[in-house]
């Protein structure tokens, strides 16, 4: 009859160490587990952790206690449909006008932060300059920024990179993000299945009119990951809104694979894009 033989390295795994080799083992990593120890501390005396924003020495998270008191964090009153800070609360209910003179596909955006100059190193550093580290942090205040709306979901779509762009960044930002809402909250994440189909021009820079033509028609669903959207209550997920055309864009696309309902959360958005040049 044919024995089987786990293998040495599941045993190695499944069981403590018993020989005198297994005992040399376990010291010689306990040594190394010191030496990794010492070494990252010297690393971090050597090259501290700096301040994303001021760049002054911090301890763990990206901005310092100063920087984070410059951001602007959103809380209530705000316009219910678009998420957009009121400077007084004008009664429950009460839209923007910006959502009642153009109201998007989405039904409803909320924001951790306005985008201001502490917000924009924020993002820039997490896709710019490979800070996924950050993500951790601006994930948690996003998921606080929208526990209403991660109350009722269903699923949680990335704003997608085209594969392009994707290649040469190595990382989605919007994806890591909502790795972190989706560990947060208990809201499943699905990331493939919104494709952005065409190379779009980066919408920094571009005015509101052509960001919105820079995006139309750029993002859609094969047709074999449409089951997963259809009847779901989606969150799409992105680092910025600004014209709020990319997630107009993402929304019509979800809606034409008729999911029930999109809403959007993002990290920072820009507040008053009239006034401001975008
Ligand atoms: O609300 P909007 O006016 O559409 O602008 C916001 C979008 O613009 C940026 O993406 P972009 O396509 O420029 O690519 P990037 O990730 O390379 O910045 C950003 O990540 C948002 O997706
Ligand atoms: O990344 C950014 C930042 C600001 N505005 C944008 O449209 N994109």
């Amino acid at each position: 009859m044919a024995q089987t033989l786990a293998s040495p390295a599941m045993d190695a795994e499944a069981s403590p160490p018993r020989s005198i080799s297994g005992h040399f083992q376990r010291a010689l990593g306990a040594i190394g587990g010191v030496w990794m120890r010492a070494a990252r501390m010297a690393l971090d005396i050597a090259l501290p952790t700096l301040c994303v924003s001021c760049r002054e020495p911090v301890h763990g998270e990206g901005v310092c206690a100063a920087c984070w008191a410059k951001l602007s964090f959103i809380a209530p009153p705000f316009c219910p449909r678009l998420g957009i800070p009121f400077v007084y609360d004008p009664g429950p209910e009460l839209l923007s006008m910006e959502a009642i003179a153009s109201p998007p596909a989405y039904q409803r955006a909320r924001a951790a932060v306005r985008y201001d100059d502490v917000a924009r190193t924020l993002v820039h550093a997490l896709k710019y300059q490979d800070r996924t580290d950050l993500a951790p942090t601006m994930g948690r205040w996003m998921a606080r920024a929208g526990k209403e709306l991660l109350d009722g979901a269903d699923l949680l779509v990335p704003v997608p990179l085209h594969w392009r762009r994707g290649w040469g960044r190595r990382y989605n930002q919007s994806g890591a993000l909502a790795k972190v809402i989706s560990r947060q909250s208990g809201v499943k994440m699905a990331s493939e299945a919104l494709r952005r189909i065409r190379a779009t021009e980066q919408q920094i820079g571009l005015s509101r009119k052509d960001r919105a033509s820079n995006v139309q028609g750029a993002f859609g669903i094969a047709d074999e990951r449409k089951a997963e959207i259809q009847g779901r209550r989606v969150i799409l997920v992105d680092d910025v809104l600004t014209s709020g055309a990319t997630a107009d864009a993402c929304a019509r696309a979800l809606l034409r694979a008729k999911a029930a309902q999109v809403d959007v959360l993002v990290f920072a958005r820009v507040v008053d894009t009239h006034r401001a040049p975008i």
